[in-house]
């Protein structure tokens, strides 16, 4: 029955994975919080968790199950943290769940302790060849908590010792910034801002409790290239803004963000009309994987190819990059090229002249 059902989604080419969120933020973010919220809330799914924290006592998975509803669907794994104990055991824990138990789950939940680097976990879904057949990575939710995390984002590091704060929120497709009773609203403001700094593709909620609509959480397509189109168009709005503060700004090296600091992480983004000579863009990107892979966090982009008539569409974590053609330019329509980089030591200005020598 499973395998005749497996075979008619093949023939329709349906994606039959399941999708996996991951859920991240700094300690007392409220990660625990939002994910008691989903295992209770009405959404219909059934929801395997991985969870995984520092230490020998488990008081999550306990607080996590006095909450739910529905004991059965929850499996709980833990084994240590997901990012320093090798991601061989993450890879070991969702082969198990979808090969022992795929029937009982729509979707797994993965809750990182809040010290955990999203990167490598992240990297897992795109790189382990039986992972990628048999779970898709739907998106990676960062609770951020709006009294602390300014200060976490503040704090000066070591030389090669990352902010977690700062790479949470950068390799985030949703962002709630949580525990909002706790500050003002100038306070929030200047925290969006922060935020939209390092991260200018993620969606962002200010947040009690964690309560968020479940489907700002799950089902988000983070990694999906037939979502990209409109999650970058979504963007619309912040990068033209950027784009246009960017030119008043051109030919001068000043910093035309909020002036409130100077993050190690941050996002460029280029909206340009034209057309991309293929091969040069390939040149472009293999270039700028090899040279800056490790910096580059997440990759966005809609383009318009020289002689095609359909959109190129791109996501890409560090050096893995995934594109396909998209929806087809209507004969009258701007052809917009939209693309962000999220990413340490961005260099905006030759990342903008790349680009622009891709042109013809
Ligand atoms: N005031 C306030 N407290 C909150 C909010 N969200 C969560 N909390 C509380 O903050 C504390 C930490 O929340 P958790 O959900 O355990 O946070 P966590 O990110 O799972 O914490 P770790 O597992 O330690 O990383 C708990 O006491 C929550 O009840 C909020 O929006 N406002």
């Amino acid at each position: 029955m499973a395998s005749s059902s497996a075979s008619v989604a093949a023939a329709l080419n349906l994606d039959t994975r399941v999708p996996a969120t991951i859920i991240t933020g700094f300690l007392g973010s409220g990660k625990t919080t939002l994910l008691n919220h989903i295992l209770t809330a009405q959404h219909g799914k059934r929801i395997a968790v991985i969870e995984n924290e520092f230490g020998e006592v488990d008081i999550d998975s306990s607080l996590v199950a006095s909450h739910s509803s529905s004991n059965e669907d929850i499996l709980m794994v833990n084994n240590g943290c997901l990012c320093c104990t090798v991601r061989g055991d993450l890879v070991k824990m969702l082969l198990e769940l979808v090969k022992t138990r795929r029937d009982k789950f729509d979707h797994i939940v993965i809750e990182t302790t809040g010290l955990a680097k999203p990167g490598p976990v992240i990297e897992t879904f795109c790189t382990d060849e039986l992972v990628s057949r048999h779970v898709k990575l739907d998106g990676v939710v960062t609770l951020v908590d709006s009294k602390h995390v300014l200060q976490h984002l503040n704090e000066v590091k070591p030389r090669f010792v990352v902010n977690e704060a700062e790479e949470q929120i950068a390799y985030a497709d949703r962002i709630i910034v949580n525990k909002t009773d706790l500050v003002t609203d100038s306070e929030l403001e200047v925290l969006t801002k922060r935020i939209k700094h390092i991260n200018g593709m993620a969606e962002i909620k200010l947040a009690k409790f964690g309560c968020v609509d479940m489907d700002f959480v799950l089902g988000v397509g983070g990694y999906d290239l037939d979502r990209i189109n409109s999650l970058v168009q979504g963007d619309d709005h912040a990068t033209h803004r950027h784009e246009e503060a960017h030119e008043n700004h051109d030919g001068h090296h000043h910093h035309h963000h909020d002036h409130v600091h100077d993050s190690t992480v941050s996002s460029v983004s280029i909206v340009c009309e034209g057309n991309l000579d293929l091969d040069e863009l390939d040149d472009w990107l293999e270039r700028l994987i090899e040279e800056k892979g490790e910096d580059l966090y997440r990759m966005k982009g809609v383009l318009s190819v020289n002689g095609s008539s359909e959109r190129y569409v791109f996501q890409g974590v560090h050096s893995t990059l995934d594109g396909c053609p998209g929806k087809t330019w209507e004969p009258e329509e701007k052809r917009i090229n939209k693309i962000v980089f999220i990413g340490r030591h961005l260099d905006e200005t030759a990342l903008r002249k790349g680009f622009k020598g891709c042109l013809v």
